[in-house]
Protein backbone atom coordinates (compact mmCIF):
# COMPACT_ATOMS: atom_id res chain seq x y z
CA UNK A 1 0.00 0.00 0.00
CA UNK A 2 1.08 3.34 -0.91
CA UNK A 3 1.84 5.92 1.98
CA UNK A 4 -1.47 8.60 1.71
CA UNK A 5 -0.56 11.76 0.30
CA UNK A 6 0.64 14.17 3.11
CA UNK A 7 -2.53 15.97 4.18
CA UNK A 8 -2.91 20.01 3.32
CA UNK A 9 -2.09 22.91 5.98
CA UNK A 10 -4.52 23.80 7.89
CA UNK A 11 -5.81 27.09 6.74
CA UNK A 12 -3.86 30.05 9.00
CA UNK A 13 -7.39 31.40 10.36
CA UNK A 14 -10.67 30.44 10.18
CA UNK A 15 -12.13 33.83 8.90
CA UNK A 16 -9.66 36.64 8.07
CA UNK A 17 -11.50 39.99 7.37
CA UNK A 18 -10.00 42.94 5.10
CA UNK A 19 -11.26 46.12 5.59
CA UNK A 20 -10.50 48.51 2.38
CA UNK A 21 -9.70 46.03 -0.34
CA UNK A 22 -8.38 48.33 -2.65
CA UNK A 23 -4.77 47.55 -3.99
CA UNK A 24 -2.97 45.95 -1.59
CA UNK A 25 -6.49 44.84 0.10
CA UNK A 26 -7.77 42.84 -3.00
CA UNK A 27 -3.96 41.74 -3.22
CA UNK A 28 -4.20 39.88 -0.09
CA UNK A 29 -7.84 38.98 -1.01
CA UNK A 30 -6.76 37.40 -4.24
CA UNK A 31 -3.26 35.71 -3.08
CA UNK A 32 -5.70 34.49 -0.21
CA UNK A 33 -7.80 32.71 -2.42
CA UNK A 34 -5.22 31.00 -5.08
CA UNK A 35 -3.26 30.11 -1.88
CA UNK A 36 -5.93 28.48 -0.16
CA UNK A 37 -4.07 27.91 3.47
CA UNK A 38 -4.72 31.21 4.36
CA UNK A 39 -8.54 31.20 5.35
CA UNK A 40 -11.18 29.05 5.02
CA UNK A 41 -13.07 31.90 4.63
CA UNK A 42 -12.58 35.64 3.61
CA UNK A 43 -14.66 39.05 4.39
CA UNK A 44 -13.93 42.38 2.21
CA UNK A 45 -15.56 45.30 3.80
CA UNK A 46 -15.39 48.90 2.16
CA UNK A 47 -17.03 51.97 2.55
CA UNK A 48 -17.55 52.75 -0.75
CA UNK A 49 -20.69 50.93 -2.34
CA UNK A 50 -18.98 50.92 -5.81
CA UNK A 51 -15.87 48.77 -4.21
CA UNK A 52 -18.16 46.51 -2.57
CA UNK A 53 -19.93 46.04 -5.88
CA UNK A 54 -16.77 45.78 -7.64
CA UNK A 55 -15.39 43.46 -4.69
CA UNK A 56 -18.35 41.27 -5.20
CA UNK A 57 -18.11 41.24 -9.09
CA UNK A 58 -14.95 39.83 -9.06
CA UNK A 59 -15.52 37.37 -6.52
CA UNK A 60 -12.58 38.08 -3.91
CA UNK A 61 -14.54 37.36 -1.33
CA UNK A 62 -16.87 34.94 0.34
CA UNK A 63 -18.61 37.74 2.13
CA UNK A 64 -19.00 41.48 1.55
CA UNK A 65 -20.07 43.89 3.83
CA UNK A 66 -20.00 47.20 4.11
CA UNK A 67 -20.48 47.76 7.78
CA UNK A 68 -17.46 47.60 9.50
CA UNK A 69 -18.35 45.73 12.96
CA UNK A 70 -20.50 43.22 10.74
CA UNK A 71 -16.87 42.27 8.98
CA UNK A 72 -15.18 41.94 11.96
CA UNK A 73 -17.74 40.14 14.40
CA UNK A 74 -16.48 36.71 13.25
CA UNK A 75 -12.47 37.30 12.14
CA UNK A 76 -9.38 35.78 13.55
CA UNK A 77 -7.42 38.60 11.29
CA UNK A 78 -9.03 41.74 10.81
CA UNK A 79 -6.03 43.85 8.45
CA UNK A 80 -6.59 47.50 7.78
CA UNK A 81 -5.68 48.54 4.53
CA UNK A 82 -7.17 52.25 4.18
CA UNK A 83 -5.47 55.00 3.86
CA UNK A 84 -3.11 55.59 6.87
CA UNK A 85 -4.87 59.04 7.78
CA UNK A 86 -7.50 56.58 8.77
CA UNK A 87 -6.36 53.40 9.72
CA UNK A 88 -6.05 54.69 13.57
CA UNK A 89 -9.62 55.67 13.18
CA UNK A 90 -11.10 52.37 11.47
CA UNK A 91 -8.79 50.20 14.49
CA UNK A 92 -10.58 52.50 17.00
CA UNK A 93 -13.90 51.58 15.59
CA UNK A 94 -13.34 47.72 15.22
CA UNK A 95 -11.52 46.40 17.95
CA UNK A 96 -14.78 47.10 20.77
CA UNK A 97 -16.71 44.08 17.83
CA UNK A 98 -13.31 41.87 17.46
CA UNK A 99 -13.65 38.45 18.72
CA UNK A 100 -11.54 37.86 21.81
CA UNK A 101 -8.31 36.32 20.91
CA UNK A 102 -8.36 38.33 17.25
CA UNK A 103 -5.14 39.59 16.03
CA UNK A 104 -5.30 43.49 14.32
CA UNK A 105 -3.23 44.12 11.70
CA UNK A 106 -2.73 47.24 9.05
CA UNK A 107 -0.56 47.47 6.22
CA UNK A 108 0.21 51.54 6.24
CA UNK A 109 3.32 53.06 4.80
CA UNK A 110 4.07 55.03 7.86
CA UNK A 111 4.39 53.35 11.57
CA UNK A 112 5.21 55.67 14.59
CA UNK A 113 2.25 57.56 14.20
CA UNK A 114 -1.02 54.58 13.52
CA UNK A 115 0.76 52.68 16.28
CA UNK A 116 0.43 55.61 18.81
CA UNK A 117 -3.31 56.42 18.14
CA UNK A 118 -4.29 52.61 18.00
CA UNK A 119 -2.45 51.61 21.16
CA UNK A 120 -4.72 53.76 23.62
CA UNK A 121 -7.68 52.05 21.73
CA UNK A 122 -6.11 48.36 22.28
CA UNK A 123 -7.72 45.37 24.38
CA UNK A 124 -5.61 43.36 26.71
CA UNK A 125 -7.17 40.37 24.48
CA UNK A 126 -6.28 41.30 20.69
CA UNK A 127 -2.85 41.28 19.50
CA UNK A 128 -2.14 44.53 17.21
CA UNK A 129 0.76 43.74 14.66
CA UNK A 130 1.40 46.65 12.22
CA UNK A 131 2.99 45.67 8.91
CA UNK A 132 4.46 47.25 5.91
CA UNK A 133 4.47 45.37 3.05
CA UNK A 134 7.38 47.17 0.45
CA UNK A 135 5.71 46.36 -2.69
CA UNK A 136 2.77 48.53 -4.72
CA UNK A 137 2.38 50.51 -7.95
CA UNK A 138 0.86 54.02 -8.09
CA UNK A 139 -2.51 52.47 -9.23
CA UNK A 140 -5.30 52.06 -6.79
CA UNK A 141 -8.67 50.31 -5.95
CA UNK A 142 -9.79 46.52 -6.46
CA UNK A 143 -8.85 46.17 -9.90
CA UNK A 144 -5.69 47.02 -8.96
CA UNK A 145 -4.47 44.53 -7.36
CA UNK A 146 -2.90 41.20 -8.73
CA UNK A 147 -2.27 37.44 -6.88
CA UNK A 148 1.63 37.78 -6.93
CA UNK A 149 2.33 41.65 -5.77
CA UNK A 150 4.36 40.60 -2.72
CA UNK A 151 6.48 38.00 -4.26
CA UNK A 152 10.20 38.65 -3.04
CA UNK A 153 9.54 41.45 -1.67
CA UNK A 154 10.21 42.72 2.21
CA UNK A 155 6.99 42.78 4.22
CA UNK A 156 8.30 45.17 7.33
CA UNK A 157 6.52 44.14 11.09
CA UNK A 158 6.83 46.78 13.68
CA UNK A 159 4.96 45.21 16.43
CA UNK A 160 5.01 46.77 19.80
CA UNK A 161 7.15 45.31 22.61
CA UNK A 162 3.99 43.45 25.02
CA UNK A 163 2.66 42.03 21.16
CA UNK A 164 2.11 38.37 21.81
CA UNK A 165 5.22 36.69 20.04
CA UNK A 166 2.78 33.95 19.29
CA UNK A 167 0.55 36.51 16.87
CA UNK A 168 3.55 37.62 16.08
CA UNK A 169 4.31 34.37 14.21
CA UNK A 170 1.19 34.22 12.67
CA UNK A 171 1.66 37.29 10.32
CA UNK A 172 4.76 36.57 9.55
CA UNK A 173 3.48 33.11 8.42
CA UNK A 174 0.35 35.40 6.69
CA UNK A 175 3.12 36.78 4.66
CA UNK A 176 5.30 34.11 3.84
CA UNK A 177 2.22 32.47 2.06
CA UNK A 178 1.66 35.62 0.67
CA UNK A 179 5.28 35.20 -0.95
CA UNK A 180 6.77 37.83 0.84
CA UNK A 181 10.26 38.28 3.03
CA UNK A 182 9.56 39.37 6.92
CA UNK A 183 11.89 40.96 9.26
CA UNK A 184 11.14 42.98 12.62
CA UNK A 185 11.79 46.38 12.79
CA UNK A 186 11.46 49.09 15.19
CA UNK A 187 9.02 51.77 14.47
CA UNK A 188 11.11 55.04 14.57
CA UNK A 189 13.34 53.34 12.32
CA UNK A 190 11.03 51.92 9.46
CA UNK A 191 10.06 55.39 9.16
CA UNK A 192 13.32 56.83 8.49
CA UNK A 193 14.18 54.18 6.29
CA UNK A 194 10.92 54.74 4.55
CA UNK A 195 11.48 58.39 4.11
CA UNK A 196 14.17 57.81 2.01
CA UNK A 197 13.48 54.97 0.46
CA UNK A 198 9.96 55.09 -0.63
CA UNK A 199 8.49 58.56 0.86
CA UNK A 200 10.95 61.46 -0.91
CA UNK A 201 11.58 60.10 -3.80
CA UNK A 202 7.60 60.12 -4.14
CA UNK A 203 7.94 64.01 -2.92
CA UNK A 204 10.60 64.92 -5.58
CA UNK A 205 8.28 62.73 -8.54
CA UNK A 206 5.22 65.01 -7.59
CA UNK A 207 7.62 68.44 -7.48
CA UNK A 208 9.39 67.70 -10.90
CA UNK A 209 6.04 67.40 -12.48
CA UNK A 210 4.75 69.95 -10.77
CA UNK A 211 7.57 72.50 -11.71
CA UNK A 212 7.27 70.95 -15.61
CA UNK A 213 3.84 71.85 -15.12
CA UNK A 214 4.59 75.08 -14.14
CA UNK A 215 6.66 75.74 -17.58
CA UNK A 216 4.13 74.38 -19.64
CA UNK A 217 3.97 77.50 -21.84
CA UNK A 218 7.27 76.72 -22.81
CA UNK A 219 7.20 73.35 -23.38
CA UNK A 220 4.22 72.40 -23.66
CA UNK A 221 4.53 70.10 -26.99
CA UNK A 222 8.53 69.11 -26.19
CA UNK A 223 7.31 67.50 -22.40
CA UNK A 224 4.67 65.18 -23.96
CA UNK A 225 7.04 64.56 -27.40
CA UNK A 226 10.49 64.17 -25.47
CA UNK A 227 9.78 62.85 -22.54
CA UNK A 228 11.38 59.77 -23.28
CA UNK A 229 13.60 58.97 -20.75
CA UNK A 230 14.05 60.45 -17.29
CA UNK A 231 11.05 62.59 -16.89
CA UNK A 232 8.88 59.54 -18.18
CA UNK A 233 10.18 57.35 -14.67
CA UNK A 234 9.12 60.21 -12.12
CA UNK A 235 5.64 60.40 -14.42
CA UNK A 236 5.08 56.92 -13.40
CA UNK A 237 5.25 57.04 -9.69
CA UNK A 238 3.84 60.76 -10.12
CA UNK A 239 0.46 59.39 -10.75
CA UNK A 240 -0.44 57.74 -7.63
CA UNK A 241 -2.82 58.44 -5.59
CA UNK A 242 -3.25 62.26 -3.89
CA UNK A 243 -4.92 60.47 -0.45
CA UNK A 244 -2.85 58.33 -0.29
CA UNK A 245 0.20 60.53 -0.47
CA UNK A 246 -0.83 63.11 1.53
CA UNK A 247 -1.80 60.93 4.34
CA UNK A 248 2.13 59.49 4.27
CA UNK A 249 3.52 63.00 4.20
CA UNK A 250 1.49 64.28 6.91
CA UNK A 251 2.33 61.16 8.83
CA UNK A 252 5.84 61.03 8.65
CA UNK A 253 6.74 64.94 8.86
CA UNK A 254 9.39 64.63 11.04
CA UNK A 255 11.56 62.15 9.32
CA UNK A 256 10.44 62.91 5.55
CA UNK A 257 11.31 66.76 6.59
CA UNK A 258 14.72 65.98 8.02
CA UNK A 259 15.41 63.53 4.41
CA UNK A 260 14.05 66.65 2.68
CA UNK A 261 16.54 69.19 4.30
CA UNK A 262 19.57 66.64 3.57
CA UNK A 263 18.38 66.48 0.03
CA UNK A 264 18.43 69.97 -0.27
CA UNK A 265 21.87 70.34 1.09
CA UNK A 266 22.99 67.79 -1.39
CA UNK A 267 21.24 69.30 -4.56
CA UNK A 268 23.06 72.71 -3.41
CA UNK A 269 26.31 71.23 -3.64
CA UNK A 270 25.37 69.75 -6.64
CA UNK A 271 24.67 72.74 -7.97
CA UNK A 272 27.73 74.86 -6.68
CA UNK A 273 29.74 71.82 -8.70
CA UNK A 274 27.88 72.63 -11.73
CA UNK A 275 28.33 76.25 -11.27
CA UNK A 276 32.34 76.14 -10.37
CA UNK A 277 32.87 73.03 -13.28
CA UNK A 278 34.12 71.02 -10.41
CA UNK A 279 34.15 68.07 -12.49
CA UNK A 280 35.54 65.11 -9.76
CA UNK A 281 32.59 66.18 -7.57
CA UNK A 282 30.22 65.54 -10.44
CA UNK A 283 31.22 62.39 -11.24
CA UNK A 284 31.84 61.06 -8.06
CA UNK A 285 28.03 62.20 -7.04
CA UNK A 286 26.64 59.78 -10.54
CA UNK A 287 29.52 56.86 -9.85
CA UNK A 288 27.32 56.73 -6.48
CA UNK A 289 24.15 56.27 -8.06
CA UNK A 290 25.34 53.98 -10.62
CA UNK A 291 26.49 51.76 -7.52
CA UNK A 292 23.60 51.84 -5.76
CA UNK A 293 21.71 50.52 -9.00
CA UNK A 294 24.27 47.85 -9.61
CA UNK A 295 24.25 46.46 -6.04
CA UNK A 296 20.44 46.51 -6.12
CA UNK A 297 20.19 44.59 -9.51
CA UNK A 298 22.45 42.14 -8.05
CA UNK A 299 20.53 41.99 -5.28
CA UNK A 300 17.17 40.61 -7.04
CA UNK A 301 19.09 38.62 -8.82
CA UNK A 302 20.52 36.85 -6.16
N1 LIG B 1 -0.33 51.62 -2.90
C1 LIG B 1 0.81 51.08 -2.53
O1 LIG B 1 1.69 50.87 -3.38
C2 LIG B 1 1.02 50.69 -1.09
C3 LIG B 1 0.14 51.12 -0.11
N2 LIG B 1 0.35 50.78 1.20
C4 LIG B 1 -0.59 51.22 2.23
O2 LIG B 1 -1.73 50.40 2.10
C5 LIG B 1 -2.92 51.13 2.43
C6 LIG B 1 -3.90 50.99 1.27
O3 LIG B 1 -3.34 51.50 0.08
P1 LIG B 1 -3.95 51.12 -1.34
O4 LIG B 1 -4.40 49.72 -1.36
O5 LIG B 1 -3.00 51.61 -2.34
O6 LIG B 1 -5.24 52.08 -1.35
P2 LIG B 1 -6.56 52.00 -2.26
O7 LIG B 1 -7.01 53.41 -2.43
O8 LIG B 1 -6.34 51.17 -3.46
O9 LIG B 1 -7.59 51.24 -1.29
C7 LIG B 1 -8.02 51.77 -0.08
C8 LIG B 1 -9.46 51.37 0.13
O10 LIG B 1 -9.86 51.77 1.45
C9 LIG B 1 -11.21 52.19 1.38
N3 LIG B 1 -11.50 52.99 2.55
C10 LIG B 1 -11.12 54.26 2.84
N4 LIG B 1 -11.59 54.63 4.04
C11 LIG B 1 -12.27 53.56 4.54
C12 LIG B 1 -12.99 53.32 5.74
N5 LIG B 1 -13.09 54.27 6.66
N6 LIG B 1 -13.56 52.11 5.93
C13 LIG B 1 -13.48 51.14 4.97
N7 LIG B 1 -12.81 51.32 3.80
C14 LIG B 1 -12.23 52.51 3.59
C15 LIG B 1 -11.30 52.94 0.07
O11 LIG B 1 -12.64 53.06 -0.38
C16 LIG B 1 -10.45 52.05 -0.84
O12 LIG B 1 -11.25 51.06 -1.47
C17 LIG B 1 -2.47 52.56 2.71
O13 LIG B 1 -2.41 52.75 4.09
C18 LIG B 1 -1.09 52.65 2.07
O14 LIG B 1 -0.25 53.58 2.76
C19 LIG B 1 1.38 49.96 1.60
C20 LIG B 1 2.27 49.49 0.65
C21 LIG B 1 2.17 49.85 -0.77
O1 LIG C 1 5.01 52.10 -7.14
C1 LIG C 1 6.05 52.28 -6.49
O2 LIG C 1 7.14 52.54 -7.06
C2 LIG C 1 6.04 52.21 -5.03
O3 LIG C 1 6.97 52.67 -4.40
C3 LIG C 1 4.88 51.55 -4.38
C4 LIG C 1 4.81 51.72 -2.90
C5 LIG C 1 4.07 52.77 -2.38
C6 LIG C 1 3.95 52.91 -1.02
C7 LIG C 1 4.58 52.04 -0.18
O4 LIG C 1 4.45 52.20 1.15
C8 LIG C 1 5.32 50.98 -0.66
C9 LIG C 1 5.43 50.82 -2.04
Amino acid sequence: MTDPSPAAPQPLFRTLAVIGPGLIGSSILRRARQDGTIAAELVACDVEPDVCRRVRDLDLADRVEQDALRAVADADCVILCVPVGAIATVGAMVLPAMKPGAILSEVGSTKQSIIGAIAPALRADIAFVPTHPMAGTEYSGPDAGFATLFDDRWCLLTPLEDTDPAAIATIETLWHRMGARTRIIDPAHHDRVCAIVSHLPHLLAFTICGTADDLADETRSEVLDFAASGFRDFTRIAASDPVMWRDIFLNNREALLEMLARFMEDAQAMARAIRWGDEAFIVDRIERGRHIRRSLLENRQA
